[in-house]
């Protein structure tokens, strides 16, 4: 399966000059097929033949771009918009944004990343920052007639939070511990994982007929690799890659994790979604970043293991590096209300991620400058992050298959967000494209009214969690979620079911 992330990483590679959020906006106007999406961008934009490499700059265009970004941070069009030159290319990707924001050097701490706020047919939301930069007449061309307007940019911010006040404050389901684990089992823990380096594997895909890879590297571990589940690296694109059993001090992280989280739930009532018995940390995702060039994607978590409003608990260890989040949705026109968060997390700093993190906010590892780099004493520039998590064995065992497929494919657990009338419904989507890049449209609506139910344990019912019915669908909607609020309070059951389905169809073809 190709997943949006991947698409998004092949396209960035081969049109550097073109903003991600924009690529993703095409991609989707497309219906997904990235042969058709290349073909749009290429009448419009020079295409870079293969993934941009520092020669690549020197030999083209671009790098006059780049030398001038470099000096100045800023680019400024013919209507003179300032262009941020965030995410301009797959290279240098955040990096730059880091460095405006270090020239800038402001009080506020606030900087200022240019997003243009689009319509585009008619309902999509779209991104088109780089395209203003690049000049085009936006008549007669293809982009335009596909309803893409690439006038107009308006502004979003980024923020960076150093505190945890600043933090928590900022981000309500988010919890920020600096020192968490004591400083030998951190330090041990961190040279174990780098002896044991190979572990860790790229992700790796394969692309209108190339093998790409990952940026980072990713490793598996499991408190017990053979309790039955036969779980594997499949929801993170490391197909037969089956993990290893906790070390001793991964042992000792998951019992300091669980106690914090057993204190922490003292004081919060769980959703009905969540898990009733107690957290477990018997999952763990290592990423390995070698370097400030290493990155990794926006993206939210999956949720077919870990279920609905999940807790992730995530420690860093080695050399700091910027974690970002963003609110996977705003309010039509109000894209500056919706800031990219920036947050330096040091050696030995836990971020917990709450439930409804996942749900509501996507997040990533930008590549960064040497000068921002906060080398580790002896990990230098290598950063280890690992990611605790729970698996949630009911859904895996009765997960559900493809209606639609011959060859049992398994359904992935997502959430609708990007429309209103539809956004908090989960629903089991179908991971399989085809070769012109659309997605099998095979589905159920989620329906968790027997999550939680001992039984569920010990069967296999492929269908105990899915539905066709939309009024027996479970919707999680977040408590400040005005939008979807005000739609349910003053319209009730009246929304009719073809928006919801015109949603699910939206986010269905958009896995990111
Ligand atoms: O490295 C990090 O801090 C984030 C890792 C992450 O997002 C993931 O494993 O899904
Ligand atoms: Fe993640």
């Amino acid at each position: 399966m190709i997943d949006t992330e991947d698409k998004l990483f092949y396209l960035e590679s081969h049109f550097p000059l073109v903003d991600k959020d924009a690529l993703l906006e095409i991609l989707v106007v497309c219906d997904g097929s990235i042969e058709i999406t290349e073909s749009m961008l290429s009448q419009q934009f020079e295409r870079v033949a293969d993934p941009i490499t520092q020669d690549d700059i020197k030999s083209t265009k671009l790098k006059e771009e780049v030398v001038n970004r470099e000096t100045t941070g800023l680019v400024v069009d013919q209507s003179s918009n300032i262009i941020d030159t965030d995410n301009c290319e797959i290279v240098y990707g955040d990096e730059r944004q880091i460095k405006v924001e270090q020239s800038r050097k402001r009080k506020s701490e606030i900087d200022i990343d240019l997003v243009s706020s689009k319509k585009m047919n008619a309902n999509h939301q779209t991104s088109l920052n780089k395209f203003t930069s690049v000049h085009q007449s936006t008549e007669n061309n293809s982009l335009a007639t596909k309803g893409v307007n690439l006038a107009t940019p308006t502004l979003s911010k980024t923020i960076t939070l150093h505190t945890k006040k600043e933090i928590e404050e900022a981000l309500p389901t988010v919890k920020f511990i600096k020192n968490f684990l004591p400083e030998d089992l951190a330090n041990d823990t961190l040279q174990e994982l780098l002896n044991r380096k190979a572990l860790f594997r790229g992700k790796e895909f394969v692309i209108a007929g190339k093998t790409k890879r990952s940026s980072h590297n990713t490793a598996i571990f499991y408190e017990n690799n053979s309790d039955g589940v036969g779980y594997d690296g499949e929801m993170f694109g490391l197909q037969k890659e089956k993990g290893q059993d906790y070390s001793s001090n991964l042992k000792l992280c998951q019992y300091l994790l669980e106690d914090k989280v057993d204190e922490l739930m003292k004081s919060y009532t769980k959703h009905p979604y969540e898990s009733d018995n107690k957290w477990k940390a018997n999952l763990c995702i290592g990423n390995l970043f070698e370097s400030n060039k290493n990155h990794l994607d926006w993206h939210s978590d999956k949720l077919t293991f870990i279920g609905p409003l999940p807790l992730i608990c995530s420690i860093s260890l080695g050399a700091t590096r910027y974690f970002r989040l963003k609110k996977l949705h705003y309010k039509e026109g109000e894209v500056n209300l919706n800031p990219i968060y920036n947050i330096p997390l040091p050696h030995n700093t836990l971020l917990l991620l709450l439930p409804g993190t996942q749900e509501e906010y996507k997040h990533c590892v930008p590549t960064l400058t040497d000068s921002l780099l906060d080398q580790h004493p002896f990990a230098k520039t290598t950063r280890i992050n690992l990611t605790f998590r729970m698996i949630r064995h009911e859904l895996v065992q009765n997960r559900p298959d493809c209606p639609k497929c011959k060859k049992p494919t398994p359904l992935v657990l997502r959430r609708m967000f990007r429309k209103v009338a539809s956004r908090g419904y989960y629903f089991w989507g179908c991971p399989k494209s085809f070769p012109n890049g659309k997605s099998c449209e095979g589905f159920y609506y989620a329906d968790f009214s027997l999550l939680n139910r001992p039984e569920a344990n010990s069967t296999s019912d492929k269908l105990m969690y899915c539905t066709k019915d939309i009024k027996k669908a479970s919707r999680w909607v977040a408590e400040n979620d005005d939008e979807v609020l005000n739609l349910i309070k003053y319209s009730g059951d009246d929304i009719c079911n073809s928006e919801i389905e015109s949603g699910l169809k939206d986010d269905a073809n958009n896995d990111d």
